[in-house]
């Protein structure tokens, strides 16, 4: 992807304060109060935890049911002035397939009622590398590509406040790196940019601070190396494939770093000393031969060091 605009702008705050939504009887969101800053944010949280609905409410296009939302002082809900300093890449995909990106990107503009629409989509589908391809139709494009468009979207009338939810969904490696250094630089130039996901390590790699959120709540905030610090104090659960798993599991299990192993399909190791797992775990292969085809942190293990933090 190019270089985002340079532009500089003013910091901007986003606020919540004491910010409730249910639906129902059920309660998503639990009375949270934060407070976001430009930059990068992640947005952390097990499945269910409420993420959706809060950045659904931060976007103005879901009314909380007490509390308030703000950007700048301002309520974000039935707001149109703050609807153009926002940029949303929703987690679900509300596209027409006979459509194409270009045309996707330059209604959205049109919407915004921008002074001169064609040249706005033409620069946000730029930013995100997809000008070549954005006269062919959605129904064509891959998961990445339809990403790619839905972030051009929201950039189109160059947002202070960019909220991504789960943007690395079906990303390819090469494409979530792209998307990772735009969002970055995005950041810099005093925007908001606020992403959601389940996974801690795509968090780590480029969020400043990150919010925590578990069944509603707000569990955690602030510093990610604290949060961290926390997190590795609790065995964590990996999944690994690879070329030879009993010859790795028999040199895992002899090694300090792992309490334990359990062989089916695939490897699944609890690690008690995740840095010593991480650095141990490419060098047993390495000197054994073996081929590592995917290391993947298992979900109820970080669900399982969430309700860890909210307990505490
Ligand atoms: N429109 C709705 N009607 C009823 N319940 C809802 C609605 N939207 C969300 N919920 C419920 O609110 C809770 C929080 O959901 P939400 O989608 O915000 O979580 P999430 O953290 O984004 O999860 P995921 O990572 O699975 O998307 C869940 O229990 C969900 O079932």
């Amino acid at each position: 992807m190019s270089q985002a605009t340079r532009i500089e702008r003013a910091p901007v705050v986003l606020k919540l304060e004491q910010v409730s939504r249910w639906f129902g009887n059920v309660v998503a969101v639990n009375d949270v109060s934060m407070t976001i800053g430009a930059g990068v944010t992640g947005l952390l949280g097990p499945n269910g935890a409420g993420k959706s609905t809060l950045i659904h409410m931060m976007s103005g296009f879901l009314p909380p049911s007490s509390g308030s939302v703000t950007v700048d002082g301002q309520a974000t809900w039935h707001n149109e002035g703050i609807y153009r300093r926002i940029g949303l890449v929703p987690e679900r995909e509300a596209m027409y397939d006979g459509v194409s990106g270009w045309d996707f990107v330059l209604a959205n503009a049109r919407l915004h009622r921008l002074p001169d629409p064609k040249a706005a989509a033409r620069r946000a589908i730029e930013t995100v590398d997809m000008l070549e391809a954005s006269s062919r139709d959605v129904g064509g494009y891959s998961k990445g590509m339809k990403q790619r468009i839905k972030m051009a979207t929201a950039l189109v009338h160059d947002p202070d406040v960019l909220l991504l939810d789960e943007p690395f969904n079906g990303m390819d490696p090469r494409q979530r790196l792209q998307l990772m250094d735009l969002m970055t630089e995005l950041g810099r130039t005093g925007r908001v940019v606020l992403f959601s996901s389940h996974i801690l390590e795509e968090v780590e790699q480029i969020a400043g601070g990150i919010e925590v959120m578990v069944a509603g709540r707000h569990a955690a905030s602030g510093d990610f190396r604290e949060i961290r610090r926390l997190m590795t104090e609790r065995p964590h659960q990996y999944t690994i494939r690879s070329s030879d798993d009993r010859a790795l599991a028999a040199a895992l299990i002899a090694d300090g770093s792992t309490s334990g192993v359990e062989l089916g399909d695939r490897l699944n190791v609890q690690a008690t000393d995740y840095t010593r797992f991480a650095h141990r775990l490419p060098v047993f292969a390495r000197e054994r031969g073996i081929r590592l085809y995917e290391v993947t942190p298992a979900d109820e293990s970080l669900e399982k060091v969430f309700s860890y933090l909210v307990n505490r």
